[in-house]
């Protein structure tokens, strides 16, 4: 990507990643990405704030010489992940006077990860400030958003907050703001859900505090920035509360449809009870969709047919991976089908230790589903209701 000027003297030099399909070998990317990197050039000194993935460092380099800047003093990383300081030794070779500023994690992580040696970095903390004449740059430490090293950087004179990847998105555009929202907020929120909805607690408390500053554009580091901040800090307001909607995801498989009979009915019986919800068809869902469903379901209905002794491994795949995101939801239902034995509920409710959740009464029947079975969905859909009502969203 052409460099750009976002300010006077302060520019855009990261790189678009058109063609990336998934990352972290987990989570798809529908729309690719970028990896942002910002040039800040004040009246005795230069920073760069973040670099970029490894496989990009020769675009990089060549922003760097193509953006006018004489030399760089100062690489801040906020962030120590691969995607933004895989380029680094290659920086640190190219400009050997530089200096890394950085967190005390973030130190820690770049010498284990890059070997870069300590010499080369400098420690900065909380508030701390660093002058680059005309231009201020203010370090805010935000550990757990979402690894324990991140800082975030705020360059006073331009109101410009470098938030790295607090407020990003998984965006391949052109376009150094964004120019649809509409568009942008689906996106936004599975990165939101994928990455940050483990640390919301956190999330919620840095949203406030950067509130407090006279912000004019956020620059992260994945995604356009955004010329209008109170759209995004909105949004990150809303999905790190505690809020959830009368709504029930069902993530579900079915190998020869009994399974699919009992999630079909429990469906309808739930929309008849005025409650939206989702039935997810993990042999064909991506991961990504389920993740920004889990941001607002009160309720989650995991249903699965009896494989070998336990869960059916998609399920229990995903059971693992909510324990891990920390989903919302207030409660949870096994229902499905079994053919002779097993303990597949029992596993299933271990797998989820980690939520803070009321367990349903399951409905776990042999074979396809009978009348009786469908009437304890019927009572299952009442008692979702019932609660629904306790949370005071129906
Ligand atoms: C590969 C395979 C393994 C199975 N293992 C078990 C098992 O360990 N215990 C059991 O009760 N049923 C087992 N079953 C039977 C299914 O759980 C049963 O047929 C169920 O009704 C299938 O639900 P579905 O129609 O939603 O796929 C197995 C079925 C298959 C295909």
């Amino acid at each position: 990507m052409a460099v750009r000027e976002i300010t006077p003297n302060v520019y855009s030099v990261g790189v678009v990643d058109w063609d990336r399909e998934i990352f972290d070998e987990l989570l798809p990317l529908p729309d690719g990405t970028t990896y942002n990197s910002y040039l800040v050039i004040g009246s005795e000194k230069t920073a760069l704030i973040d670099a970029v993935d490894s496989d990009f460092e020769e675009e990089f380099i060549t922003n760097l010489a193509c953006s006018g800047a004489t030399g760089i003093d100062y690489l801040v990383v906020n962030h120590a992940e691969q995607d933004h300081s895989g380029s680094i030794p290659v920086f640190l070779e190219l400009f050997p006077s530089a200096k890394i500023v950085t967190s005390e994690k973030c130190k820690e992580l770049l010498m284990s990860l890059h070997f870069i040696p300590e010499f080369r970095i400098i420690v900065v903390k909380d508030n701390e400030t660093l002058s680059l004449g005309d231009k201020t740059l203010e370090f805010m430490e935000t550990p757990w958003a979402h690894w324990p090293d991140t800082m975030l950087t705020f360059l006073k004179e331009d109101g410009i907050l470098f938030s790295c990847d607090l407020f990003g998105a998984h965006y391949a555009s052109s376009s150094l703001f964004i120019d649809d929202e509409h568009t942008h907020y689906l996106l936004a929120k599975r990165y939101f859900a994928e990455i940050m909805m483990p640390f919301r607690k956190k999330v919620s408390e840095y949203v406030e505090r950067v509130s407090s500053y006279d912000i004019q554009i956020i620059a992260p580091s994945h995604g356009p920035m955004y010329n209008r901040p109170e759209y995004i800090l909105d949004i990150c307001r809303k999905w790190s509360s505690d809020e959830v909607k009368n709504r029930v995801i069902i993530p579900y498989i079915s190998m020869h449809g009994s399974t699919k009979k009992m999630v079909s009915y429990l469906t309808e019986s739930l929309i008849a009870r005025g409650i939206e919800v989702r039935p997810f068809n993990l042999g064909k869902t991506d991961s990504g969709r389920l993740a920004m469903e889990l941001l607002d379901a009160a309720t989650i209905v995991i249903a699965t047919p009896t494989v070998l002794f336990g869960p059916h491994p998609k399920v229990a795949n995903i059971a693992f991976i909510s324990n891990i995101l920390k989903p919302k939801a207030k409660a949870v239902g096994i229902i499905g089908s079994y053919g002779w034995g097993g303990k597949t509920v029992k596993d299933l409710s271990d797998m989820i230790q980690k939520l803070d959740v009321e367990l349903l009464e399951p409905v776990y029947i042999r074979g396809l589903p009978n009348e009786e079975a469908f009437l304890k969905l019927d009572e299952m859909a009442d008692d979702i209701l019932n609660k629904h009502k306790e949370y005071n969203i129906a």
